[in-house]
């Protein structure tokens, strides 16, 4: 989207800490992980978006003269601090997933190391994009994969909770396998098809049905898809699209002809519409359904055998209405001092919250076949060798160790920027579905199922286990 300036969006605490970290460690460096702990929808994986808004905000990261002038009014930050905000140059490094990757709870979407001072300012804003980018393209993905190969339209702008949500829904909604959008400032900014049918207001504005559908063919002869459910599904809607594409027909003019039905019984509907058409010789004439869908619908319908080519969906995807929240969070992981990384954790009541400590990499794990094994976490400088011992980071799992023979390590985490530089060339989003849709593909597919899908096995290195082990010992005394 064209720029705006949202230096200062960030909690309040993030400018008090920072301020302290610059008159107390200016110099000291700390490593941040992002991540979530919990899979909405009780799903088995998240798809994770928005690194592309996340860096788009770390290159235009600036505070203008008179965001220093409204902090300056509050009375809380040292002249010196301000003066070091004004002249803000960016100085970290970011490592992150690629977008579209299937990613699994616990594991680091991003680890930014750089001056504290710099890395605790990120905190809102990294959270606020990939929470809500990821939480879209999952809840598309689930979509998705129940319309098994159908086309998922976007249709979410009007019911977004905003702007933001919007355009950002619907390419993030791209990225987890819809087919286009009807948000055309989506569309435009990011490569995206958009798409779109009429709405009833169009057939109200006409004295009647079939004039508004005749003035409709007219303009639009070769994408002629009229919304049949104004006034009579299969007693008017039907019989009068039926007419228009015979006229089309003669005139040997259609190429794209179909109907939008978008109320009534879904499955009744459209098989009685599917045999009106195929009877009229209109094979060809696609049906697009719409009407508070989710995965949940379009997975019935189509058990009952409704005939439908292409979906709608609007607000409950563009909402992720039915668990509407990824709580992914940033937490601190490491320090640096003299060059030495020093590892960080906090404890929590429950094991899964505890944090990992260190700066780690991750990878994914493949079987000569190519097959998906599941993740290892491991300390970023470690060597992994093929007799080495992974375990899993599920304490519920029966196998809890396994031995790297045999398995292919493939790095999840890239550099995006390198000291404030970036270095990452950023696919198109049309590329990133298609990538995302290839590594979903080579995952166990019982991780894959809506309901109560197998957890997938994410395994640390030995080192890491017992760092953390040894950690939570040490602070719990
Ligand atoms: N066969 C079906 N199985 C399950 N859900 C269905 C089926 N057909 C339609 N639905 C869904 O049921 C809901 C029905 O919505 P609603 O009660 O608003 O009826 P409606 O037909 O849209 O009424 P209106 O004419 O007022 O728009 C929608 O979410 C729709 O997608
Ligand atoms: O139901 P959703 O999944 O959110 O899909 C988008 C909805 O938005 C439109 O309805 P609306 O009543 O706003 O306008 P219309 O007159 O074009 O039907 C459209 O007809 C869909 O029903
Ligand atoms: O083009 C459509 O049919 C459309 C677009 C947005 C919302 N509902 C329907």
């Amino acid at each position: 989207m064209k720029s705006r300036n949202l230096t200062l969006l960030l909690d309040l605490y993030e400018l008090t800490m920072a301020n302290g970290f610059f008159e107390e460690v200016p110099e000291k460096k700390g490593y941040f992980d992002l991540y979530f702990r919990k899979i909405p929808d009780k799903g088995g994986l998240v798809i994770y978006a928005g690194l592309a808004q996340v860096i788009q905000y770390l290159n235009e990261l600036q505070f203008s003269d008179s965001d220093i002038e409204y902090l300056r009014k509050m009375e809380t930050f040292s002249p010196a601090f301000l003066e070091y905000l004004s002249n803000f140059k960016f100085e970290c490094d970011v490592w992150s997933v690629e977008e579209g990757t299937p990613v699994f709870p616990n594991e680091p979407l991003i680890t930014v190391r750089g001056p504290l001072v710099q890395a605790q300012l990120l905190e809102t804003m990294l959270l606020n994009i990939v929470n809500h980018e990821s939480l879209i393209a999952t809840k598309a993905r689930r979509i998705c994969m129940v319309a098994r190969g159908r086309s998922v339209m976007e249709f979410g702008s009007r019911r977004a909770q905003g702007a933001d949500a919007a355009t950002y829904g619907a390419r993030a909604a791209v990225i987890g396998g819809c087919s286009g959008t009807a948000n055309v400032l989506s569309a435009k900014l990011f490569g995206l098809k958009p798409l779109g049918t009429m709405a009833h207001s169009w057939i109200q504005s006409f004295s009647t049905e079939r004039e508004a559908f005749l003035a409709w063919m007219k303009i639009y002869p070769h994408n002629c898809l009229l919304l049949v459910d104004t006034y009579d599904v299969l007693n008017s809607g039907v019989p009068n699209a039926i007419k228009i594409f015979e006229q089309l027909k003669k005139e040997e003019l259609y190429s794209n002809i179909g109907i939008r039905i978008d109320s009534g019984d879904i499955t009744y509907l459209t098989k009685r519409a599917r045999k009106m058409l195929d009877e009229a010789g209109f094979k060809n004439a696609t049906i697009t359904v719409s009407n508070a869908l989710d995965e949940d619908v379009i997975q019935n319908v189509l058990e009952e055998g409704a005939s439908i080519d292409s979906f709608g969906v609007g607000e409950k995807l563009i909402t992720a209405s039915s668990d509407p929240v990824l709580s992914g969070v940033y937490k601190l992981v490491a320090t640096q001092e003299d060059n030495k990384i020093i590892p960080k954790i906090k404890l929590s009541n429950t094991v899964e919250k505890t944090t990992i400590p260190g700066f780690k990499n991750l990878y994914r794990l493949y079987d000569k076949e190519g097959e998906v094994q599941g993740d290892l976490l491991s300390l970023y400088a470690e060597k992994i060798r093929g007799n080495s011992r992974i375990f899993n980071s599920d304490p519920n799992k029966t196998q809890q160790k396994k031995k790297m023979h045999g398995l292919v390590l493939k790095p999840l985490l890239v550099q995006i920027f390198k000291q404030g530089r970036l270095v990452y060339k950023q696919p198109k989003t049309m590329e990133i579905q298609e990538t995302s849709s290839q590594k979903i593909g080579k995952l166990p597919a019982a991780c894959l199922r809506l309901k109560n899908p197998d957890i997938y096995d994410v395994y640390w290195t030995h080192q890491l286990k017992e760092l953390r082990a040894k950690m939570i010992d040490e602070f719990s005394d």
